[in-house]
């Protein structure tokens, strides 16, 4: 999916002033786009805003058409997205992973690969696919012993929730992912941006991919990365070219570069 923002800008409800402003963005088909910055600068809002979730000020074309002029349920069916607040739901393992694609959630084989590819094979061998230590427990009705939260660690949550996305990535023309790799240990960090550059680097894709990343690191390989700093974008760029500008992502680049060579 292509996506052009032209003077793009939003304000959230009762809000005195827009938290987006003067946005003007290209993603052609196929590529990557990284969003790097400063907490609160705007970068959940401005994915949020480019899938069409929010309405917005300025214009905003998906495939070179205004995407006010899309059904809502197209422009959903086409995306997939995982948010930094993504819901645990008292499900199997199975019925956590398929309903991020509720279609094929009979479709063992698919499950199965969107586990693997969210990282979450392990979880599979711990709790099955029909596992139930996902979910919260009901409240015992003898004993009134209060809910308790399943035993899966922060991480291996995040690897169900990366599970459900991928369930619909293969499918979806823009893939969304907002700081996908915040509770994963490093090999996993790693192997899961594998995943996402492929996403969009497959033979014959052209399937968009928008990730949120603090690790810069990470944003290395993306094909434009963005820095989001106080609703407006302050530079974009390849990382050659962010480096050698020498601004702001360049010294967010060699503060976090300093702190692992301490
Ligand atoms: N639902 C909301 N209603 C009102 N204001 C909001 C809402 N969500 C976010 N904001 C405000 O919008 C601004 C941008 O928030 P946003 O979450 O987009 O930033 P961010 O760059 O993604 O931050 P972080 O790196 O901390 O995740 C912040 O000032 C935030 O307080």
């Amino acid at each position: 999916m292509g996506l052009v923002a032209q003077d793009l800008s939003f304000r959230y409800p009762g809000a005195d002033k827009n938290v987006l402003r003067g946005i003007n963005l290209t993603i052609p088909p196929g590529t990557t786009l990284a969003i790097v910055g400063v907490n609160g600068g705007g970068k959940t809002t401005l994915v949020k805003v480019l899938m069409g979730l929010y309405d917005h000020q300025g214009s905003l074309l998906l495939n070179g058409q205004p995407i006010a002029s899309y059904d809502p349920a197209t422009v959903h069916k086409r995306t997939s997205c995982l948010f930094q607040d993504f819901s645990k739901y008292s499900f199997t393992l199975r019925e956590n992973i398929g309903i991020g694609n509720v279609g094929r959630m009979e479709d063992e084989a698919a499950i199965k690969e969107a586990i693997e590819r969210g990282g979450a094979t392990a979880v599979l061998d711990k709790v099955g696919m029909e596992g139930r230590e996902t979910s919260i427990r009901p409240k015992s009705h003898h004993s009134g012993v209060p809910e308790q939260r399943a035993s899966l660690s922060g991480g291996q949550w995040q690897r169900v929730a990366l599970g459900r996305a991928f369930m619909r990535a293969n499918e979806a023309d823009l893939v969304v992912f907002d700081e996908p790799s915040a509770s994963l240990d490093p090999r996993a960090e790693a192997q899961l941006f594998e995943r996402i550059h492929s996403l969009s680097h497959q033979h014959g894709r052209r399937s968009s991919t928008i990730f949120i990343s603090h690790r810069l690191s990470t944003v290395k390989r993306a094909d434009q990365i963005a820095v989001v700093e106080d609703g407006t974008i302050l530079e974009c760029g390849t990382h050659a070219e962010l480096m050698a500008k020498e601004g702001r992502y360049s010294e967010l680049f060699r503060l976090q570069k300093a702190g692992f060579e301490d």
